[in-house]
């Protein structure tokens, strides 16, 4: 900075030296010249200041919401589109419906342009984490979110969810944008891919960065329609999927679950074990059957099938994943199966929430089984537990002297070989809407105010976080029961807040901002990380 302002003075003198003294207008032309590259120097070092200290202040902001367990929330203004130009005027007569009014005003604020009739028009602004104008792409979208996968992939649950008035651009952000008359989605376009199929593919990419031998990825998809949960993946006797009604409940652990619900086991990258490999876990293990449980790792009693424990440790068959376009197969065909309607307000308008879920499971071939437990007290527990189960085994074991001797020897390897799971749920949540505008009625109607009550229920549970109460009402509808453990606490949540830009949504708009402003403010405490056991020397 220094050397940028003397060289702004060695200028200045250069200039007055060259300067016309006879010529006052010529005078006066240098000096403005000389100012005004003066002020435009200043400018400058402001501006990089400036943007240092908003990175600064970026970085800090969010250590605040690690710390805290704040929702982060992301707000995309869509663009104004041919289905917007409608006709006729707000209330007050001073917009026409198709009017712009919703405007990035910098990355991080939000302003609106409100009218009421008999009143000025006032500019209401609203701050979110980041906030992407109209002209955003794909790209940018996902640049922001893919730090989330990194962090699923070093032990944290994620939950990214797309949230806004029908129409707004949900399905857009979270999938891509559907072919004309069609409920698919197409990757003839990468660029335009969505949330979802790139979450995919990155969090691919990364496992295939990490040592090979540790993990696969399993994939359920279900929508909840009209307060129901459809497993959008279950297959009939020919292989045809369709989608079938399941329950949530919660487990003794107090975390929601669907029982039976269908997991597509995507991939997997684990490392075939080498035949040495499994022997040297059967002589770590080792159960000697004449003596009865005592382990000796030298001893050549045992009896059992090397290529029998090989198969029982290797892990589900995989598919190997090239591109985003295998997966979105998948998808699409859970897709088909997913209820849209044509509303006055969008042709293809979801009537459901949709719940793509990503379950990765590392495995670690390790002794340190405490450090794969989130606390103490469930290290113990689990210890404990094994414990027990092995003894029981062992007993079992001695008492059918007839069973094989590789049975203990690989239950024992396979109970060495340790999983730890996270979990990523992308949310494409069903558009909340006003009857009036949408026009729906009958079926439609039922379906409109099954939606509009599922989304009240999810901000009554913010509500409830928020305000650290004793009973949080996860219960009230099937959408929060299911999303119970990534709104409740055990996640890093992301809303995508999506926009409707004209006056003719304004309100919808408004209900929209209200709702990511006060889901901003739900602290749930610091997210825990799962811990991965320290793997055994050379695996
Ligand atoms: N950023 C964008 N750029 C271009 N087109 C967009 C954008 N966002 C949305 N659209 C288009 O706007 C229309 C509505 O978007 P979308 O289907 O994503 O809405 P939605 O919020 O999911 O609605 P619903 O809740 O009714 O399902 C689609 O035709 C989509 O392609």
């Amino acid at each position: 900075m220094k050397f940028q302002r003397s060289s702004v003075v060695t200028q200045l003198h250069e200039a007055i030296k060259d300067l016309d003294f006879r010529n006052p207008k010529l005078i006066l032309k240098s000096v403005f010249q000389i100012k005004a590259f003066d002020l435009e120097q200043s400018l400058q070092e402001v501006t990089e200041r400036y943007e240092k200290e908003k990175q600064k202040r970026k970085a800090l902001h969010n250590s605040l919401i690690e710390l805290r367990g704040n929702i982060r929330v992301h707000c995309r203004i869509r663009p104004l589109l041919p289905f917007d130009d409608a006709a006729g005027y707000s209330q007050d007569r001073q917009r026409s419906f198709s009017e712009k009014v919703a405007y990035a005003a910098d990355d991080e604020t939000i302003l609106v342009k409100c009218s009421r009739p008999g009143h000025a028009s006032v500019n209401k602004t609203f701050q979110f984490e980041r906030v992407y104008n109209d002209l955003e792409s794909q790209d940018a979208i996902f640049a922001d979110v893919a730090p989330l996968l990194t962090s699923l992939l070093d032990g944290y649950n994620v939950c990214i969810m797309a949230y806004g008035q029908t129409g707004s651009g949900k399905t857009y952000t979270m999938l891509g944008p559907q072919l004309e008359g069609n409920l698919a989605f197409t990757t003839e376009e990468e660029s335009e891919l969505g949330i979802i199929p790139r979450a995919t593919q990155e969090v691919f990419r990364l496992i295939s960065e990490k040592p090979p031998g540790s993990y696969w990825v399993e994939v359920s998809i279900v929508e909840v329609y009209n307060n129901e949960i459809f497993d959008l993946l279950a297959k009939d006797s020919c292989g045809k999927v369709f989608g079938i009604k399941r329950d949530v409940v919660t487990t003794r652990e107090g975390k929601s679950d669907v029982p039976l619900l269908t997991h597509e086991i995507w991939s997997w990258n684990v490392r075939h074990i080498e035949h040495d490999e499994v022997a040297e876990i059967i002589l770590k293990y080792y159960f000697c059957q004449s003596c009865g449980g005592t382990t000796v790792p030298s001893s050549p009693h045992w009896g059992g099938d090397v290529a029998c424990l090989q198969s029982q440790l290797q892990l589900p068959s995989h598919r190997t994943v090239e591109n985003a376009s295998e997966f979105l197969h998948l998808v699409n065909k859970g897709l088909q199966l997913r209820v849209t309607h044509p509303t006055l307000v969008h042709a293809h308008s979801s009537r459901s929430h949709l719940v793509v879920t990503l379950t990765i499971t590392t495995v670690v071939f390790g002794d340190n089984f405490g450090t794969l437990c989130e606390d103490e007290q469930t290290s113990q527990r689990l210890n404990k537990e094994a414990s027990f189960t092995f003894a029981q085994k062992m007993r079992d074991n001695k008492s059918t002297s007839s069973s094989r001797a590789s049975s203990p020897v690989q239950l024992e390897a396979t109970e060495k070989m340790k999983q730890v799971k996270t979990r990523l749920q992308l949310v494409d949540l069903a558009g909340s809407e006003c009857v009036g505008m949408s026009g729906v009625t009958g079926a439609v109607l039922r379906e409109t105010s099954f939606i509009n009550r599922s989304l009240s229920a999810l901000a009554d549970v913010l509500g409830a976080i928020a305000e650290q109460r004793a009973h949080i009402p996860y219960r009230n509808s099937k959408l929060t029961h299911l999303l119970q453990d990534s709104v409740g606490g055990d996640a890093k949540l992301l809303v995508m807040l999506c926009i409707s830009p004209g006056q003719k949504y304004l309100t919808e708009s408004m209900q929209s901002l209200g709702f990511g402003t006060r889901a901003r403010q739900v602290q749930r405490g610091q997210i825990k990380k799962k811990n991965f056991p320290v793997p055994s020397k050379g695996k």
